[in-house]
């Protein structure tokens, strides 16, 4: 696939992995300041990833793990539009705004973002529209139900094939509003209506998703699947997390979606120190 993707007035180079840092702006993230004190605080950690090497810094007001609540769409207007206008304007960064919400996607595109990243792909009313009018690419991602229900006893036959075949029904429905496949990026959607079982045997196979011809993005970042096997807490999947970002990379994951930005820039470097080798 032609490895360039142009992300509004950016173009990043797919030719080689890219590392996305992950800027959390829901409540459970944001410190108990007011919302000038956390718009500094944002724009602060975006900074301090750009400076480890984010070239891309993915920008979320919904949290979308399992049981989160559900939030208004003026809501996460409110949580998003100012970080993303405030990066756009101090920032040498592809935004890329984690939203399902097509109000948030259009007021994104006009301030500035680079990117649409959509956990439902493009599924809720308008969206399809939205992300086609902003003329940026779009991250399509698998994902069954809510968060609230997905993780209820979900079922696949192949889970591999069954992920593979959904995103390529959502390529089709984005070419069917004129979003191109050059403008798309697939995303597995791991611990997203998965067992830890369906998460590992996607992983392990997730190679067969490149007969889509698009890149692929990756968040395994901290997840329950490195938790589950580990029996490790949140705050300690980093050495579990570096472990399935070489892998990804490995089997050609172009962009790594994570927490730890600096720690994963040493692994894409190293992997490309190894590769450039003779
Ligand atoms: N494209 C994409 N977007 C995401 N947003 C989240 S939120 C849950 C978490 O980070 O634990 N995960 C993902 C992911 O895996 N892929």
């Amino acid at each position: 696939h032609p490895a360039r993707l142009s992300c509004g007035s950016r173009v990043l180079d797919l030719s080689r992995p890219h590392v996305m840092g992950i800027l959390n702006v829901t409540p459970d993230s944001f410190s108990d300041g007011g919302q000038h004190a956390n718009l500094d605080a944002a724009l602060r950690h975006a900074q301090a990833m750009v400076a480890a090497g984010a070239t891309l810094i993915d920008v979320g007001g919904e949290s979308t793990r399992p049981g989160a609540r559900v939030v208004s769409p003026l809501e996460e207007l409110e949580r998003v539009a100012p970080v993303v206008e405030a990066i756009a304007r101090e920032l040498d960064v592809v935004i890329s705004v984690d939203t399902s919400t097509p109000a948030v996607m259009r007021e994104a595109a006009r301030l500035g973002a680079g990117m649409i990243n959509d956990v439902r792909s493009l599924a809720r009313d308008g969206a399809l529209d939205a992300a086609s009018d902003s003329g940026l690419p779009v991250c399509l991602m698998h994902m069954r139900g809510e968060p609230a229900d997905m993780q209820n006893a979900p079922r696949y036959e192949d889970v591999t094939a069954e992920v593979r075949s959904f995103l390529e029904a959502r390529m089709q429905a984005c070419a069917s509003v004129g979003i191109g496949a050059e403008r798309i990026v697939l995303d597995p959607g791991f611990g997203f209506a998965k067992t830890v079982a369906h998460n590992l045997s996607l992983f392990k196979r997730m190679e067969s998703l490149h007969a889509l011809g698009r890149p692929l993005l990756v968040g395994v970042s901290r997840k329950s699947m490195i938790g589950n096997v580990l029996g490790r807490d949140v705050n300690d999947r980093l050495y579990g997390s570096l472990a399935l970002a070489a892998l990804a990379v490995d089997k050609g994951a172009r962009i790594l979606r994570v927490h730890d930005v600096a720690q994963t820039v040493d692994v894409v470097r190293m992997i490309a120190a190894v590769e450039a080798a003779e």
